[in-house]
């Protein structure tokens, strides 16, 4: 432990800085993460510096970090970061009283200084991409792609479809990567607040609400999330109330779970909602679906739902392979990592996988915010383009943040 460097640490922001500056020039590959409701910020390195990519057998792999594109991989294999180095963070307490727990680093940069270095180590892009387009997904282009969805479900093709669109937000030369996460999780405590870095792949900052699949002793969670409103007032779940529309658009994601869980016969699960949750600035439908796994004597179930589960029609469709032609043939753009999977696997005898959702990749000069939108029958092309508006913002506004 390199005690009289760290001595010099001026809190968690100065910290984040230098760990990242120092591990992403080294060519490590990170990941920092806390769990909705915790009070803990996770930290994982893999300081081998290979990239690695391994099949989705969650109950065989070693302590991880997983990440997973959208798009199926044909040899279904993922991203996956292995523990060289995991600890955690005690929010609750001043960091400079968890020394003993933390990553030594060989320097302590001021905090400026480590930000700076940070910017240049995100993926280099296109500079005719980077900062300027939006991926061709301008309000117009996104407008016709709603109406396109809609027409195929009146033809009876999809019952649902969830278009997304990319939106380049130019990053500041005084962006603050460290501040930015910490901002994160004051803002929004429900959500999973996480950062990762793939050298050669991407650097990825988000706050998700969407648990794909968790595993923890013998149980088994999962949720549907969809629906959509904007969070109103001093008691925003009070004041919600949703159409026919939306409580149909959750019901199908609800539907899309329990066909998963008839496929492999599973009959025993419990299932709860919907009720109203919030998301930031939004709110959304939820049921919680729980499987004891040892009851069910379904040990692999994480490993098996995981495989039926991705991607779900809260962020593809329903029929899964038509909404997937459908939104390969029609999205200009390609979703990368956004609306994947990410999160830790095997930490503390835990694995919890999100949908990589309220997320920004970023890129040297710019950052790459991504949302989708359910569509149905009823869809109304302008109120979805509102939703990913609003969706893009959970992240966007604090990517502003400016040092003084
Ligand atoms: C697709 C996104 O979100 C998903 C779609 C929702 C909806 O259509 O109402 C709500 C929650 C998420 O399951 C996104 O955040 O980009």
């Amino acid at each position: 432990m390199q005690e009289t460097t760290l001595a010099k640490l001026e809190g968690l922001e100065h910290y984040l800085a230098n760990l990242l500056a120092y591990w992403m020039e080294m060519g490590g590959q990170i990941a920092i993460w806390r769990k909705p409701k915790s009070n803990f910020l996770q930290v994982l390195i893999d300081k081998s510096g290979q990239l690695k990519r391994v099949p989705l057998n969650l109950e065989e792999l070693p302590a991880g970090f997983v990440v997973h594109p959208f798009e199926d991989q044909a040899d279904r294999m993922a991203f996956f970061m292995e523990a060289s180095e995991y600890f955690k963070v005690d929010l609750g307490q001043s960091i400079e009283s968890q020394l003993e727990e933390l990553e030594p680093l060989p320097l302590m940069l001021p905090t400026l200084e480590a930000v700076q270095k940070i910017r240049h180590l995100f993926v280099k892009v296109d500079h005719a991409e980077d900062g300027k387009t939006n991926g061709g997904m301008e309000k117009p282009a996104f407008l016709d792609l709603v109406k396109k969805g809609i027409a195929a479900i009146e033809s009876g093709q999809l019952s649902k479809i969830v278009p997304a669109r990319r939106k380049t937000l130019p990053l500041e030369a005084s962006f603050d990567l460290a501040a930015a996460f910490k901002n994160l999780l004051s803002s929004y405590p429900n959500a999973f607040i996480n950062f990762f870095h793939l050298p050669g792949v991407g650097t990825w900052l988000g706050a998700s609400p969407e648990v794909l699949i968790q595993t923890k002793g013998d149980t088994f969670y999962t949720m549907s999330l969809a629906g959509t409103q904007k969070a109103k007032g001093d008691n925003p779940i009070k004041n919600a109330a949703w159409t026919q529309k939306e409580i149909e658009e959750q019901a199908l994601v609800s539907r899309y779970i329990v066909d998963c869980f008839k496929k492999i016969r599973l009959r025993e699960y419990d299932e709860h909602g919907p009720k109203t949750v919030v998301a930031g600035n939004l709110l959304h439908l939820r049921s919680d679906f729980t499987v004891d796994m040892k009851a069910t004597n379904f040990p692999q179930l994480g490993s098996v739902m995981l495989q039926l589960l991705h991607p779900t029609s809260a962020v593809c469709g329903m029929p899964r392979q038509a909404a997937l032609e459908f939104l390969k043939e029609n999205e200009s753009f390609d979703r990368s990592l956004f609306a994947g999977f990410i999160g830790p696997i095997n930490v503390e005898g835990e694995t919890s996988i999100f949908v990589n959702l309220r997320t920004a990749r970023l890129t040297e000069n710019a950052a790459w915010l991504y949302a989708g939108a359910g569509v149905t029958e009823d869809s109304d092309p302008e109120s979805e383009w509102e939703e990913t508006e609003m969706k893009c913002d959970i992240i966007g506004n604090h990517l502003k943040n400016q040092r003084p």
